[in-house]
């Protein structure tokens, strides 16, 4: 069995306007100044740590890993009751993850999202009944770009590494997926500071609607790679 791996912020979900909120709330009552949403953008894909510890590097605030621990919680507090106010997914995940799972795949979430707070998201958003499996970053002792968390999911999706795929919309997707052997199909309408295109990846798709295509081909070239 096969399984098809979603990152989830900026690939499965247009998470950004609740990322911001949350951030900029830790920030002011910190006593630190807001940080602009496109520049927010440019911070999300490591989990919530690395999130303000790039907030507070992009305001100039000094700060010790001693500093991130109180940030972390009031983060954790504020998003888990505000994580799905303007949070949903992109046009035309749920028709594609219907589509694929009709057709046998099986599917899973990788992200460095906490695990908690992705539980919460897919919930809220009727989402997690399409996966086989949820991988946060926290669930395994490392987390993507390393390849342990991705085959995690594969392994809990209950599918093989050969024939499964990543989707995802950063360097860190991409990387993980290198790390871990598979193909990767980037999304251009995520979160990165580097056009994703210039990261390589073996498909880039600009809307669900691709994604069908994007794995039969995929599938294919696998298939006659190994003929
Ligand atoms: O940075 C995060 O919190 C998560 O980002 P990801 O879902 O793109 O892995
Ligand atoms: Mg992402």
């Amino acid at each position: 069995m096969s399984v098809l791996v979603f990152d989830l912020d900026g690939t499965l979900v247009s998470s950004m306007e609740d990322l911001v909120a949350t951030l900029n709330a830790v920030m002011t009552a910190a006593g630190h100044a807001e940080i602009p949403k496109e520049d927010v953008a440019n911070m999300v894909g490591m989990g919530a740590r690395v999130l303000l510890q790039r907030g507070l590097d992009f305001n100039k605030v000094s700060w010790t890993e001693h500093d991130i621990e109180p940030l972390y919680r009031d983060f954790l507090e504020h998003y888990s009751a505000n994580i799905a106010v303007h949070t949903r997914p992109f046009e035309g995940v749920v028709a594609a993850l219907e589509a694929f799972r009709n057709d046998g795949w099986k599917l899973a979430v990788c992200t460095n999202k906490a695990e908690k707070l992705t539980l919460t998201l897919l919930d809220a958003l009727d989402l997690a009944r399409h996966f086989d499996a949820v991988v946060g970053g926290d669930t395994f002792p490392s987390s993507k770009p390393q390849a342990e968390p991705l085959l995690g999911a594969i392994r809990r999706a209950g599918g093989e590494v050969e024939g499964s795929i990543m989707v995802g919309d950063s360097e860190t997707d991409i990387k993980a997926a290198r790390n871990a052997g598979i193909p990767v199909i980037a999304v251009d309408f995520g979160y990165t500071p580097v056009p994703v295109h210039e990261l390589d990846p073996d498909v880039v798709i600009s809307h669900f609607d691709e994604l069908p295509a994007a794995v039969a081909g995929l599938a294919k070239a696998q298939r006659s790679a190994m003929a």
